[in-house]
């Protein structure tokens, strides 16, 4: 029989089809040009760079779509600012953002991603040695400092989206300006936003230059509704399907707050759906939030492969705000945005974070209509009425403003930083929060007495991305053998909740979860519910391991975990995520050289573990029923998701505090009280 490559009519085909393949790609490439040239940055290049060479630290504001962040680090660079092996920073708030952007800019540049241009988030990291445009996150460029304070492998860092205040960012450019002042020739920095106040950052840098480049791309139409909507959800709803009947042309993107909320809306979506013709039903829901697996979240930006024409689906994105700022989602015509926001809040005196739902800022409302309108016009339908437009904030209040500080602190601390309080924030921080932070960390053992980064735990939690009672946590179980179940633990605490409960299933959702649940308590329960996963996805019984039955068993795996999820109401994505987290948090430990071992059966040592990890959040049993919590001494219930509500048990550690009706503790374990005055007497004697 002829090989196929001898084979006359396979080769011509190959040929035509090569052909194809390169007039597709000559195409491709005449249309970024086009595109790119088309941007109304593109007509401002010189200009800029001129302003790059004569200032050190330069502030640049402009639209939504304008270029910046796609455009600027390529102008940089042909304008030879990567010599000599340096390279340009562009820092994003969000994985997401770093990682699209520079895919985009890679092809723009006809290059191969991790070549000339990558992007490096916490756990991937897509550059090379010849890597001269990289993108990353602003909390990836933080950890690098600790390693390079003078970040001398750059010759400019630019700070985009700087109107979000992250804790990193306002971090960051605190380290920046300390680190200008004494490097010789002086990092270049700039800071870039569509919505920024440029006088705040300006005046923060001495009078730094501050330049706004006019004008969009492609207009987009704001939309308010005449009256405020009472259930802004439903409102959402109203409007897919307005626009999906109505419109026809274009996906949706739609801004909501949270994973479970979300998950809400797919389902309503569907229902809906079933009640229309057949006809009508070309809607398919996407969602993105930040604890779904990077691989998912890379679904929306997919292109659909037939193009968007009539007779598609029309793609409706439901997204949190991660997809507020930077991204280009292909196809968004539409933008919905209800105007809240999930944010966190701390209360220092209670040492408690929470999060909360808030009206959006009018810098973020313009983020989000930002995302329509970049490859030709769009339409931004905003919930609310335009007098309630007038009445938002500017801009979204710091977070280093409201959150706990600790994590921040270590960071600092390991950066050779020991005066918090004389740190040159570009907006200080309470000195409530940075005291209670302090302490946190010097129970923790993360500092001495004179506090210092003690040697080496305070060194070692500065070395793991986590919050840093989990990074503890993680050390303390090494000696307590049972880093195998911590690591789990710490995984599952990182994600949202993996046991799912919709209302019209409570009772079977409740029963269906006692089937892991242990009498000791969450952790465990969590333990129990990774490793059911695990043995679904991972156990080979009899199939021989080859190549062809590792596809098939996957595949036949993926089903039966799909089933069991749906059987026992357990959030798959939640599970996959934090495997993810897993993988991850492990490896970081294993480089540390942290002895890995399980406690096996012997949960008591784990429970102990806990004990000793989480003793600033332990609670003892009140007469009336109720829990009070040691060292803030509030009142508390044990949260009706826990396996411990209406337990009788006497004292729990917990991981999370949260207030709606009630103040409620989630994640609770059973321990004993002596363990305490044992594991933590530094704390213990103290408090009685
Ligand atoms: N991944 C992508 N796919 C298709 N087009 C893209 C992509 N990324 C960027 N673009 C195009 O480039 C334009 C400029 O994007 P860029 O992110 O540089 O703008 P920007 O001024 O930084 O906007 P923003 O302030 O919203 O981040 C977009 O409006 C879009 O037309």
């Amino acid at each position: 029989m002829p090989s196929m490559a001898q084979n006359g009519r396979v080769t011509t085909d190959f040929k035509q089809s090569n052909q194809a393949h390169n007039s597709n790609a000559f195409a491709r490439r005449e249309e970024i040009r086009q595109q790119r040239e088309s941007l109304p940055i593109a007509s401002v290049k010189e200009r800029l760079i001129e302003e790059v060479k004569k200032h050190d630290v330069l502030i640049i504001v402009g639209e939504t779509g304008s270029g910046k962040t796609t455009q600027i680090p390529q102008f940089l660079f042909s304008a030879g600012f990567c010599r000599e092996g340096k390279s340009v920073g562009i820092t994003q708030p969000r994985r997401v953002a770093a990682v699209t952007v520079a895919k985009r800019v890679a092809e723009e540049c006809g290059v191969e991603l991790g070549q000339k241009v990558g992007y490096s988030i916490r756990f991937d990291d897509r550059t090379s040695g010849v890597t001269r445009i990289k993108y990353m996150t602003d909390g990836l460029l933080l950890r690098e400092a600790l390693l390079d304070p003078y970040l001398s492998r750059y010759s400019v860092v630019i700070v985009d989206e700087a109107h979000e205040r992250t804790v990193h960012t306002d971090v960051l450019l605190g380290l920046l300006k300390n680190s200008q002042d004494r490097k010789f020739p002086p990092l270049k920095l700039i800071i870039m936003s569509a919505s920024l106040d440029a006088r705040v950052f300006s005046e923060y840098f001495g009078g730094a230059r501050a330049v706004h480049i006019q004008g969009r791309q492609h207009p987009v139409d704001i939309l308010y509704t005449l009256y405020p909507e009472k259930d802004y959800v439903d409102a959402a709803l109203v409007t897919i399907f307005q626009i999906h009947l109505e419109e026809r042309h274009g996906d949706i993107l739609v801004f909501l707050t949270g994973q479970e909320e979300i998950e809400a809306v797919e389902r309503l979506v569907q229902e809906r759906l079933r009640q229309l013709p057949e006809s009508n039903r070309k809607l398919v829901t996407v969602p993105i939030f930040s604890s779904l697996p990077s691989e998912q979240q890379m679904r929306v930006f997919m292109p659909a492969p037939d193009g968007h024409h009539v007779d598609s689906h029309i793609q409706v994105v439901l997204a949190t705000n991660i997809a507020e700022t930077s991204v280009t989602i292909p196809g968004i015509k539409f933008v919905i945005d209800p105007g809240f926001v999930k944010a966190r809040s701390y209360d220092p005196a209670k040492g408690m974070e929470s999060l909360i739902i808030i009206p959006t800022s009018k810098a973020q409302a313009l983020q989000r209509s930002g995302r329509a309108g970049r490859e030709g016009p769009g339409k931004c339908f905003r919930l609310y009425p335009e007098s309630e437009f007038e009445k938002l904030e500017d801009s979204t209040k710091p977070e280093i403003k409201r959150c706990n500080l600790a994590n921040v602190i270590l960071q600092l601390k390991a950066l050779g930083v020991d005066d918090i309080f004389g740190f040159d924030f570009i907006e200080k921080p309470s000195r409530a929060a940075i005291v209670k932070s302090l302490e946190h960390l010097f129970l923790l053992g993360a500092l001495t007495d004179d506090c210092k980064l003690s040697d080496p735990v305070g060194h070692q939690m500065a070395r793991l991305p986590l919050d840093p009672i989990y990074s503890k946590a993680l050390i303390l179980a090494s000696q307590f053998n049972c880093l195998e179940e911590m690591l789990i633990t710490v995984a599952m605490l990182s994600v949202d909740s993996v046991f799912y409960a919709p209302r019209e299933k409570l009772d079977e959702s409740r029963t269906a979860a006692k089937c892991f649940a242990s009498p000791d308590g969450d952790h465990i329960t969590l333990i129990n519910v990774y490793r059911a996963a695990e043995d679904l996805l991972e156990k080979r019984k009899w199939v021989p391991h080859t190549e062809r039955n590792e596809k098939i068993f996957k595949a036949k795996s993926e089903k039966i975990f799909k089933r069991w999820c749906k059987e026992n109401f357990i959030n798959g994505r939640s599970v996959r995520h934090a495997r993810d987290i897993h993988s991850q948090i492990r490896g970081h430990v294993e480089q540390m050289g942290l002895r890995i071992t399980s406690c096996g059966d012997d949960m008591l040592q784990f429970r102990r573990c806990l004990a000793a990890s989480f003793f600033i959040n332990a609670a003892l049993k009140q007469p009336e029923g109720n829990y009070r919590a040691f060292g803030t001494g509030q009142v508390v219930q044990i949260h009706p998701s826990s396996v411990l509500f209406q337990s009788k048990v006497e004292c729990v550690v917990f991981n999370e505090m949260v207030q709606t009706t009630n103040k409620y503790i989630r994640n609770v374990t059973r321990i004993e009280y002596m363990w305490l005055t044992e594991l933590a007497p530094h704390y213990y004697t103290m408090q009685s």
